[in-house]
């Protein structure tokens, strides 16, 4: 048992966590206990009647039920714990280290219901991949020990000792950043085709979807005709913009993901991110074959590529401030090496009060990123500088608050300086 848990998660001691409480991260390490040392305080939860608190790390080699199950591991927490336990997501990770971001979550344990708390913990630990710590709170309220729980799986482990809990500095980019790269968004056909094919037992339509997949992303020769992609947030004006292009053009009009992906679009849309952006990913791909036949014949509009994939899973994986996102110039911003490149993409930018007037006027149903668009700041703003920092190629940004004719031919102008059209 010591030995499975030492292995779940390498480097214990070395490790961050980050754990969000009262709606603001707190980042801690852990120190290893020794008498009469001064350890500064971390911080103090506010009912005095929770003596011990406990955090749950998902800690599976396999990626695809490390995602399911993380999700999962959520409802059933919530279905057990009281609203007071203040359950929170949790993380731990190594700085700097790539991928070595492992999920949980962080709650107090009401001693009115503790053995029945650890009645649950019990189970998942003997049937899931989970690692389970508990922590206890010092005298003056505001030190906490940490300590692999229950105490019998820690013997001859580095994980044995007790440790004290200290603050830690905030990383310098959000850490959700060390596992974007084929977690959230995917620069190879293959990577993102390995999900969905794991995906295969446990949702048969990821078998439907990966059927209607070109065969590997191949090199084909690049398109004679201009191939024009129109990007921006929903309500910007893409739908609009796109159709009068390919009316005034004779283009051809393609989107991402392609129309033969609706029947299983609201599917995918509620599976965890690992396997949401994958069928996203790889539904750029169809994409980019129809682009290839389209091509040859007449120049090609595209409503939506991958600057959409990308922008949304990475302002979705990070929260919080513009300077959370990963740096400009950061590899996360990188054109997958085997996806075609269109000859310009624009990105139609919107006041966000305008936005919302036309999304009023319209009136649909919204997605519940769509909703997130809306009622989060942060969140606009992040997708928004996401798709600018992205580059090979970069978008050129166009304003779509005048008239929809002087939105047309200001893109106009630009595919006639970039596309010789
Ligand atoms: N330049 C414009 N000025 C005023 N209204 C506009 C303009 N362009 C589009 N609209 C209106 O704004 C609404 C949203 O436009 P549209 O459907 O083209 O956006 P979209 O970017 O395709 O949205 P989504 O991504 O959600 O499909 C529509 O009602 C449309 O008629
Ligand atoms: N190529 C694409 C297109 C869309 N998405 C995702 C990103 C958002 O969650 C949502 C927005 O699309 P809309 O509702 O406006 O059709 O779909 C993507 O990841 N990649």
């Amino acid at each position: 048992m010591a030995r499975r848990t030492a292995s779940l998660l390498p480097q214990w001691s070395s490790r961050i966590f980050s754990v969000e409480l009262d709606g603001a991260p707190h980042y801690f390490a852990i120190k290893e206990k020794h008498r009469g040392e001064e350890v500064p305080r971390l911080f103090t939860l506010k009912a005095r009647h929770y003596e011990r608190c406990y955090s749950l790390l998902v800690c599976s080699s396999d990626r695809v039920r490390r995602a399911k199950f993380y999700g999962e591991l959520k409802d059933k927490l919530l279905r057990h714990l009281s609203p007071e336990s203040d359950l929170s997501p949790m993380s731990s990770f190594l700085p700097d280290v790539k991928d070595s971001l492992v999920r949980g979550y962080f709650f107090k344990g009401d001693s009115q219901s503790s053995s029945s708390t650890e009645r649950l913990l019990q189970e998942l630990i003997q049937r899931d991949p989970v690692l389970v710590c508990s922590y206890l709170r010092g005298e003056d309220g505001q030190l906490w020990t940490q300590r692999l729980w229950p105490p019998a799986e820690s013997q001859m482990t580095e994980m044995s000792k007790d440790y004290y809990v200290v603050p830690s500095e905030a990383p310098k980019y959000h850490p959700s950043v060390l596992n974007i790269v084929n977690s959230d968004v995917f620069y190879s056909f293959e990577e993102a085709y390995e999900v969905l094919k794991k995906c295969g037992d446990i949702i048969p339509e990821a078998k439907s979807v990966l059927e209607l997949l070109p065969s590997g992303a191949e090199t084909r020769s690049k398109p004679d005709f201009p191939v024009i992609v129109i990007e921006g947030l929903d309500a910007t004006g893409k739908t609009t913009l796109t159709e009068s292009l390919r009316d005034t053009l004779k283009a051809v009009l393609l989107q991402s993901p392609p129309q033969c992906l609706s029947p299983w679009r609201a599917r995918f849309d509620q599976e965890p991110p690992l396997i949401r952006r994958a069928f996203y990913a790889l539904g750029n791909y169809i994409t980019a074959e129809q682009i290839g036949q389209q091509g040859m014949k007449t120049p090609v509009i595209v409503d939506r590529f991958w600057h959409s994939t990308a922008a949304y899973a990475i302002a979705t994986a990070v929260s919080g401030p513009l300077s959370n996102l990963p740096a400009e110039g950061s590899e996360v911003y990188r054109w997958p090496s085997d996806l075609l490149q269109p000859n310009l993409v624009v990105l139609l930018t919107l006041d966000p009060e305008e936005r919302k007037r036309r999304l009023r006027n319209r009136g649909q149903g919204k997605t519940e990123e769509e909703q997130e668009l809306d009622h989060n700041q942060l969140f606009r703003l992040r997708v928004e500088e996401a798709y600018r920092r992205i580059s090979g190629p970069s978008c050129i940004t166009v304003d779509a608050s005048p008239s929809a004719d002087q939105v047309l031919q200001q893109v106009l102008l630009l595919i006639r300086g970039k596309c010789h059209l």
